[in-house]
């Protein structure tokens, strides 16, 4: 399909040139072609060209739909589906569904791998765990360039580039991640725990100011100001405190990522001309936020070139590996952004599921409370060895993320052909898995509506990690995976710890669909200090 692309290109071109030279020659050389005609030929030209265009999508739709016929999936409806695919029905259903629901509700209906059509692209989605395996860990097949592009590259402009989540070169990957990996291991994650305990501090203290019985606080905005503090401690060195204060990187990061939102839901307002105005404040809006993170790395680079103290962070780690590999200081910037964007959302929203969770379960609340109030009583400090001693806090981690994983769909292209089930998946294809998808599945997970933190309790060694995957899995997994349990655990036994809770009567308990799933209301919760 490729090489057709390629070769109508410049037959395209090629046909352009020689007609359009035909007419100018003409114009000049006939003294009786009158100067509006090489408009009427123009005209003609664009015509004829739309023709083509027309003609050679047709056939390109055709042998698509051809390729993927033997796969089931939901039916394209008449001519306009010919060419739009499901694009109508799935406008209808996200008015009432999040994409990921509806993915649910097609595999119920079409089985456990079938097709659906968005104009001339056509993506495969599974659940089959042995296909996750194969294209996960022993195919460790590339991220297809269609959602990554976007997060790279939103609106023309740079913004995670060609970083760790967003690079689809697994080799420059491995590479890159190799020298990431020391900032979270064991150790490293032991030495953040000072942040980790001193920003979830500030938080309690500001809510401990409204915890009054009466007022009503939005839990998810609260704990996007303190994700946003961690990894910007914690990774890079900075100490913002955008819990209780307004600051430049909380104003770039947010609105950064509220473009992005917009973006990947209406990808057609890149040309729409009265978004003019907005698509230019958000190019600037990235330009400072990537100035912000230059200046940031320069100044490690200086520190480490005087000599000075410096944590051995994940930024130091960044700038001494980029002087003996091919990594410039651009490269560094798209890394700066993409931890912000892929640590900071991810934590809150799972933080703000697990409160919306526990606010309607009160026995699950009740157990964990005993949990942590036999561990770390009055303790204000949490150090890492009483981490393995939450062992129900944990499970309530992990439930939440079964039942809401964070990040809605990941995907694959084949690289080499690959069956799911009965069916041959053509090479080149994308093939999209969700662990929310699958954690919904009664067949993995019975009563998988219920919230059950047992499941993972006693039952952890027997949970299928190609059917419960939050963090992806394999090469390409969640660099930041224990470091968000952590904050994650911290955060949320401080919470218990101090605080009785409340869910305002006017929440949803409903996801909303961003980059990543959110609470619909943001967890709305009403707090009184603890006294019992
Ligand atoms: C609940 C919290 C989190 C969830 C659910 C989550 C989920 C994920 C998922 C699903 C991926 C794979 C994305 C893909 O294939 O496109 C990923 C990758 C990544 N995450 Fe997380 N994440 C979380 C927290 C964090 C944190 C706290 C950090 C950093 C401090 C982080 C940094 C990254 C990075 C850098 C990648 C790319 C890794 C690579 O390709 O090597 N994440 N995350």
């Amino acid at each position: 399909m490729f090489e057709l692309k390629i070769s109508f290109g410049t037959f395209l071109s090629l046909f352009s040139v020689i007609y359009l030279s035909y007419t100018i020659h003409l114009y000049f050389y006939s003294p009786k072609l009158e100067y509006k005609s090489i408009f009427s030929e123009i005209l003609k030209l664009s015509i004829c060209a739309g023709f083509i265009i027309f003609v050679y999508k047709t056939c390109q739709i055709y042998l698509l739909r051809q390729r993927y016929r033997h796969i089931p999936g939901p039916k394209t409806n008449g001519l306009l589906g010919f060419y739009l695919g499901n694009i109508p029905e799935l406008k209808e259903l996200v008015k009432h569904k999040m994409v990921p629901d509806i993915l649910a509700d097609w595999v119920k209906e079409y089985g456990p791998c079938f097709k659906y059509q968005i104009l001339d692209k056509i993506s495969v989605f599974t659940i089959s765990p042995e296909a996750i395996k194969e294209m996960y860990i022993e195919k460790n097949f590339p991220k297809h360039p269609d959602i990554y592009a976007v997060l790279g590259f939103p609106y023309g402009s740079r913004y995670m580039g060609t970083s760790l989540v967003t690079s689809l070169n697994n080799e420059r990957h491995r590479h890159r991640r190799h020298i990431m990996n020391p900032a979270f291991s064991r150790q490293a994650l032991n030495g953040f725990m000072d942040e980790f305990n001193a920003k979830s501090d500030i938080l309690m203290d500001k809510l401990r100011n409204l915890a009054d019985g009466k007022t009503t606080i939005k839990m998810l905005d609260e704990l996007n100001n303190l994700t946003l503090d961690v990894i910007a401690a914690a990774c890079f060195g900075m100490q913002n405190d955008s819990i209780t204060k307004e600051n430049n990187l909380k104003k770039y990061v947010f609105e950064s990522l509220r473009g992005l939102n917009r973006l990947l839901f209406n990808p057609t307002i890149k040309y729409n001309p009265f978004e003019w105005n907005y698509i230019q404040r958000y190019k600037k809006l990235l330009n400072d936020l990537r100035n912000l993170g230059r200046a940031q790395i320069h100044s490690r680079i200086k520190a480490l070139e005087d000599d000075n103290y410096v944590k051995d962070d994940l930024i130091t780690l960044m700038v001494k590996n980029s002087k003996t590999s091919s990594i410039d200081i651009e490269d560094l910037v798209d890394d700066f952004l993409t931890f912000f964007v892929a640590g900071q959302e991810t934590t809150s929203n799972m933080l703000a599921f697990a409160i919306l969770e526990l606010g309607q379960n009160i026995p699950v609340l009740n157990k964990l409370k005993e949990e942590v109030d036999s561990t770390i009583g009055s303790k204000n400090h949490i150090d890492y060895d009483d981490l393995s001693k939450l062992k129900y806090l944990e499970s309530v981690i992990k439930e939440t993320l079964r039942k809401w994983s964070i990040t809605p769909l990941i995907n694959r292209q084949s690289t080499v052909p690959i069956k799911i089930y009965d069916y041959e998946i053509p090479v080149g294809s994308e093939i999209q898995v969700s662990s929310y998808v699958s954690g919904r599945m009664e067949e993995f997970f019975p009563d998988c509506k219920k919230f059950e933190p047992e499941r993972f309790y006693s039952n952890e060694g027997k949970i299928n990690k190609y059917t419960y995957f939050p963090f992806s899995l394999g090469p390409r997994n969640c660099i930041g995976q224990n470091f968000s349990i952590i904050e994650g655990k911290i955060c949320l036994a401080k919470f218990i710890q101090n605080f009785n809770f409340k869910l305002d009567p006017n929440q949803s308990f409903e996801g909303v669909q961003h980059a990543t799933i959110n609470p619909a209301s943001g967890t709305l919760a009403v707090l009184e200090i603890r006294s019992d």
